[in-house]
């Protein structure tokens, strides 16, 4: 078997004296890509923020890329993982093509001085071509909708090439149609980069895209159940992790929620 992307033990995050998360143990192999699901306040972002080398753990260990936290260069670690946060702080009005372009430094600016090689223009033209926004490639992004900026912003992400790819409520805040075309677009990129390993985090279970193989499900910082997407998303366990009767039901792989009414 291959060696984990993602790997923590009993991993605890306490802040002013409260466990954010408490005892969280996964493993992410190549070619997986889970949803992490909970309520408001579950503890998502902040093991999102972990796997991302953004903060360190309070207790247990993180392996990420097959470094442990605390023995790396945070920096050097973050610039191999694709991160897609949708309130993306771009200050100025940089071009999609442009935007796109600096996922290969990991910055949010254009660098002073840098330069992108023929083949990082090649990529990123590739790259939007692949998101549907060839026609809008040379548009301000103060000019685009929600949806064609979520879907710039993975094509950013994707340009280093990542064996990582961590997506924080990517379709926060997109119509209809953009969200669809978000995760068709995520679908195809998992199709076409087979060792890519990804974590999408959402509360929604209608922006779990089709291709998602496994879950975790988290309620006040704790793992209520993980594994295959299939199983752990039940009625019974996603009830239980959002306190509230639902009733789960999958369809052209993807799942849909929905209150279940007393018979
Ligand atoms: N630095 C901090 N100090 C204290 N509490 C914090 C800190 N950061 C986050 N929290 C709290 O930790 C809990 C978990 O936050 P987190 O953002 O990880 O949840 P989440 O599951 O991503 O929520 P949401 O779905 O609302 O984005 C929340 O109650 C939040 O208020």
């Amino acid at each position: 078997m291959s060696a984990p992307i993602l790997r923590t033990d009993s991993v605890s995050v306490v802040r002013s004296g409260r466990a954010l998360i408490a005892d969280v143990s996964v493993s992410i192999e190549p070619g997986q890509h889970w949803v992490f699901l909970g309520p408001n306040g579950a503890g998502k972002s902040t093991l999102l923020g972990l796997l991302g080398a953004h903060t360190h753990p309070t207790t247990g260990t993180v392996e990420v890329l097959g470094h442990r936290l605390g023995r790396v260069d945070m920096r050097a670690l973050r610039s191999s993982i694709g991160h897609v946060n949708p309130r993306h702080p771009l200050d100025y009005p940089l071009r999609v093509r442009e935007v796109v372009l600096t996922g290969q430094p990991g910055t949010v600016d254009l660098p002073p001085r840098w330069t992108p090689d023929p083949e990082h223009l090649e990529r990123a033209a590739a790259l939007i071509d692949a998101f549907g926004m060839t026609a809008r490639a040379e548009a301000r992004w103060d000019t685009l909708s929600q949806g064609e900026r979520g879907r710039a912003l993975i094509a950013r992400a994707l340009m280093p090439e990542p064996r990582l790819l961590l997506l924080d409520e990517p379709a926060t805040g997109l119509d209809l149609t953009a969200r669809e075309q978000l995760l068709i677009a995520l679908d195809q990129v998992r199709r076409d980069h087979p060792t890519l390993a990804s974590v999408l985090v959402t509360h929604h279970i209608e922006e779990i895209p089709a291709s998602t193989t496994h879950a975790i499900l988290l309620r006040d910082g704790r793992v209520l159940a993980q594994g295959a997407a299939e199983s752990v998303l039940s009625t019974d366990n996603v009830s239980e992790c959002f306190a509230h009767p639902i009733r789960i039901t999958r369809d052209g792989g993807r799942w849909s929620a929905r209150t279940a009414m007393p018979v």
